[in-house]
């Protein structure tokens, strides 16, 4: 062991800089471990770690969107030695999960620090992928801001493992000193994993329409995860709006193309003017580029970017997620296929909720009429939620609901109202059998006006 910096801020502790096989053998049975989220998630500590997997039992790993193959779930397909807890499900995670390897932790992403600093015992060890050290002495958390600095704070060991590929982004507590590190992994970690994103499809591209049609100059975006979100800023690229601000969750491919048309200026924005703010990023190595040492770019906590009380000091917020079933209340779930768990709460409904606050903003969550279920065609636009499928939007909060087939706005709509309007943009093969069962259930009563 070799020690990386002597001169220590007082009372800060002695980094050490070992191999990754030492800080795997710091790992005792039972521990609770906490990896960084996203891109910060180790991989050489993964591997050793792995490769120590007949060592040790229980072992308690908590992380968040892995993006890519978990050598220590690999090695342990029946979980005798390693249990994976995770906020948040990227499609390996959902594989994961359909095999009985991990489990969910519900959370609103915004609250995740809030958990840690006041719910969660203290972690035995964290283990941080970051940006090599700067000379501060700081480790820059790169594309992954969101809850490190409140783990940190409740963590007995700190482990970081730099990659000279991580993008360095400024922001605030976007980072670690070195006086707060206990080991420091030798080497240079695997670059960040590049998220493809697939091209957008006729449905996605209608769906996209329909909203930029709603949009104007100056607003504030907010992008979620998904194909449609992303289509969303192919069309604004095009639309001949401007001036857009930017205060997100996550960094998108399709956020950095609008940057890079010159449509992102952020200067009608109330906070953080000029910047764009974030979280997290995931995406092409372009967008890695573009982020590293920008100083457009500004990261801020999860509890900052993802609170409704923030999100709303800004105008015009626009909020635009995903959704894979709403039922004719308009209660959407996102995240599940019953109890098939599939992703996360996310920033969803917190995003949503700061959207409708800000002024003149919006909130939409868009879908495709259909999804194809093992070769059947099936509505997403459902009478009554799959049994077991978790609302992630109540009915009270959602605001514009989009298909390829329309666009309606539920707010101040009764229940007929509602259940009339979601009919009007489901696909026409599934519009009768849904008014025959709202009208026999008495969502729409009879001689209901308009009928
Ligand atoms: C990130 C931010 O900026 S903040 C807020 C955004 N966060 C959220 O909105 C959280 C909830 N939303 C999400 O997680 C995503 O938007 C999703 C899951 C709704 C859609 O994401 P996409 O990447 O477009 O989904 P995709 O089409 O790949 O489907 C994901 C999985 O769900 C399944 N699925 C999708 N729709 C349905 C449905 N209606 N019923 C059943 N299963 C479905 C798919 O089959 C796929 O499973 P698979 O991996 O086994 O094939
Ligand atoms: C937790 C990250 C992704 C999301 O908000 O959906």
């Amino acid at each position: 062991m070799s020690t990386l910096v002597r001169d220590k801020p007082a009372g800060g502790r002695q980094a050490t800089t070992i191999s990754a096989a030492e800080a795997a053998a710091l790992v005792r049975s039972g521990m609770w471990l906490d990896y960084g989220f996203g891109l910060s998630q180790p991989d050489l500590f993964e591997a050793a770690l792995a490769a120590r997997k007949d060592e040790l039992k229980g072992v308690k790993i908590r992380s968040s969107l892995s993006l890519r193959a978990r050598p220590s779930l690999e090695a342990d397909p029946e979980g005798e030695h390693f249990h994976c807890f995770n906020w948040h499900f990227s499609g390996y995670d959902r594989r994961q999960h359909d095999q009985g390897h991990c489990t969910y932790i519900p959370m609103n992403f915004g609250e995740a620090p809030d958990y840690y600093r006041r719910f969660i015992d203290p972690v035995d060890i964290l283990v941080l992928k970051t940006c090599p050290m700067d000379e501060d002495g700081v480790f820059n958390f790169g594309g992954a801001n969101t809850y490190l600095r409140a783990i940190a704070e409740r963590a007995r060991t700190i482990i970081v493992e730099p990659c000279a590929a991580m993008p360095y982004v400024h922001g605030d507590q976007n980072g670690v000193h070195v006086g707060e590190v206990d080991h420091v992994i030798a080497g240079d970690s695997d670059g960040p994993p590049e998220i493809a994103n697939p091209p957008p499809t006729e449905v996605d591209r209608k769906v996209a329409a329909l909203i930029v049609s709603e949009i104007e100059d100056g607003a504030c975006l907010q992008i979620g995860i998904g194909g449609m979100p992303n289509a969303v800023c192919a069309m604004l690229a095009e639309s001949g709006l401007k001036d857009f601000g930017v205060h997100t969750e996550m960094m998108t491919d399709g956020i950095v193309a609008l940057y890079e048309a010159g449509l992102v200026t952020g200067a009608r924005k109330t906070i953080d003017r000029g910047k764009m703010v974030m979280t997290f990023a995931a995406g092409s190595r372009r967008l890695y580029d573009v982020i590293h040492r920008n100083p457009e770019v500004f990261s801020h906590p999860v509890d900052y970017t993802n609170l409704p009380h923030v999100i709303m000091r800004n105008e015009q917020v626009v909020s635009i997620n995903n959704t894979t079933q709403i039922d004719l209340q308009g209660q959407a779930a996102s995240e599940s296929d019953g109890h098939r768990h599939l992703s996360g709460t996310g920033g969803q409904l917190q995003f949503v909720r700061g959207a409708y606050a800000s002024q003149r903003g919006k909130s939409f969550l868009c879908l495709s009429s259909t999804y194809d279920k093992r070769g059947d065609k099936r509505s997403r636009i459902v009478f009554g939620l799959t049994p077991g499928n978790i609302v992630t939007t109540p009915r009270t909060d959602v605001m514009y609901v989009v298909t390829e087939y329309g666009m309606v706005n539920l707010k101040g709509k009764s229940v007929a109202e509602r259940a009339k309007a979601l009919i009007s943009i489901a696909h026409p093969d599934f519009r009768e059998d849904l008014e025959r069962q709202a009208y026999e259930k008495r969502l729409i009563p009879r001689g209901f006006l308009g009928d």
